[in-house]
């Protein structure tokens, strides 16, 4: 692929995100044309596909991910096919942008680590990222920046709060609070630290009365950093309110909060009994919240597949996210804190050691993240 080709796109999954992808793909991200949709409700795909000129809808995944006129693939499928499909993809050597979580548990990811890096000494380049778009988040990405200038000097800890208003249904179980929604938490305190986590304790507060039974909403989850810097996270996705993801990096100097409503949506309004309240809205959820980071995101996978320059978080920023997703659902059965022990990335075997001798890529490959 040249640096002028238009990049032609197929999207697996179009559910909430494919279909918002599909949105992003086919109006503004530049360079790219989205060309097929897959999904095994076919039904779905065609009603996405029809919105847009010009691209075909089936039921195959494995089918559009072989097609010679799809260049690059976005997985937007659930988290428990994504093995397969990414495999799918590094067999046709062709890149794929894969929604997070990379795969359900760290021995799957880590399969796809060394896939990867097989593809890379079989075509030259990496063809994985994996969707962590706070990474390309201005507030995220602004907060790395003042951090790693050290102004505020040495980073302590990290407070997250994350909320979602409601879950789609009742299969949101406890274990998805952790592998689908904490996850984000991990890997921004592994992007915001520039070190591995290498223990966590989930804590189960008494639930929320709108959780699904059984459920454990909120929860409140502890990482402990290579470094010994702490990470502080609640995850709430029953808050019936709106979407909130806030973070504050306190350092020895300073601190620094992002996802605050900044004083520019300040308003005042006559609400409905009369009185008056003050405060800007609250955002219905992600799409809306992280609607400039997804679209950085896609646009940089896209340049990145012209430029054959892979950018973004890789395959072991998957992995390592998923090794502490793994063990913050054990901590979550047991109560207890859980160590996590990362494969050793010049073996990708596990090993017993520390994962913070960051002279290789078993630090977080966060450095050159935009
Ligand atoms: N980065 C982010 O902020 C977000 C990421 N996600 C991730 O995006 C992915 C999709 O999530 P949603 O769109 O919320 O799910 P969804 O349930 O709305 O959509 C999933 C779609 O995948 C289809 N599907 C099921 N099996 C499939 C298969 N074998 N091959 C292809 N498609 C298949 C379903 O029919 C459905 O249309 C998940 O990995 C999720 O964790 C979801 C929400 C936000
Ligand atoms: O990735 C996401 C969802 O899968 C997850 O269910 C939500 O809790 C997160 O806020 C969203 O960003």
């Amino acid at each position: 692929m040249g640096s002028n080709d238009v990049v032609r796109v197929g999207i697996v999954g179009v559910g909430i995100m494919g279909a918002d992808h599909a949105e992003r793909l086919a109006r503004r991200i530049a360079g790219a044309r989205l060309v097929a949709v897959a999904d095994p409700d076919e039904g779905r795909a065609r009603d996405l596909a029809a919105r847009f000129e010009g691209v075909r809808a089936g039921a195959d995944a494995l089918e559009l991910i072989a097609a010679d006129d799809v260049d690059a693939v976005l997985l937007a499928s659930p988290g428990f096919v994504h093995e397969d499909q990414v495999l799918a993809c590094l067999a046709a050597d062709k890149p794929v942008l894969c929604e997070k979580p990379l795969t359900m548990d760290s021995e799957s990811s880590l399969r796809l680590v060394a896939a990867d890096r097989e593809a890379e000494e079989r075509v030259g380049r990496r063809l994985v990222q994996v969707g962590f778009m706070r990474r390309f988040d201005p507030e995220y990405a602004g907060l790395r920046t003042l951090l790693e200038s050290g102004e505020l000097g040495r980073t302590l800890l990290l407070h997250n709060v994350h909320r979602n208003a409601s879950v789609p249904n009742a299969d949101f179980r406890s274990e998805m609070i952790v592998r689908d929604s904490l996850v984000h938490e991990v890997d921004v305190a592994r992007f915001l630290f520039g070190e591995e986590v290498v223990a966590i304790q989930v804590l189960s507060p008494a639930p929320t009365s709108h959780a699904a039974d059984g459920v454990i909403d909120p929860q409140v989850a502890i990482f402990t950093m290579a470094g010994g810097g702490i990470v502080t996270n609640e995850v709430f996705v029953n808050s019936q309110v709106g979407y909130e993801v806030r973070c504050e990096a306190v350092a020895e100097r300073g601190s620094a909060v992002i996802g605050r409503p900044s004083s520019s949506t300040y308003t005042t309004a006559l609400a409905v009994d009369g009185l008056g309240r003050w405060g800007g809205e609250v955002p219905a959820d992600y799409r809306t919240r992280f609607a400039t980071a997804y679209d950085l995101e896609v646009q940089a996978w896209v340049d990145s597949v012209r430029s054959g320059t892979p950018v973004g978080p890789t395959a072991w920023d998957g992995y390592a996210a998923t090794a502490v997703s793994t063990a913050g659902m054990a901590s979550l059965a047991s109560g207890e804190r859980v160590d996590i022990a990362l494969a050793d990335p010049q073996t990708l075997s596990h090993s017993a050691s520390s994962p913070d001798t960051d002279t290789s890529e078993n630090a977080p490959s966060t450095k050159e993240q935009p």
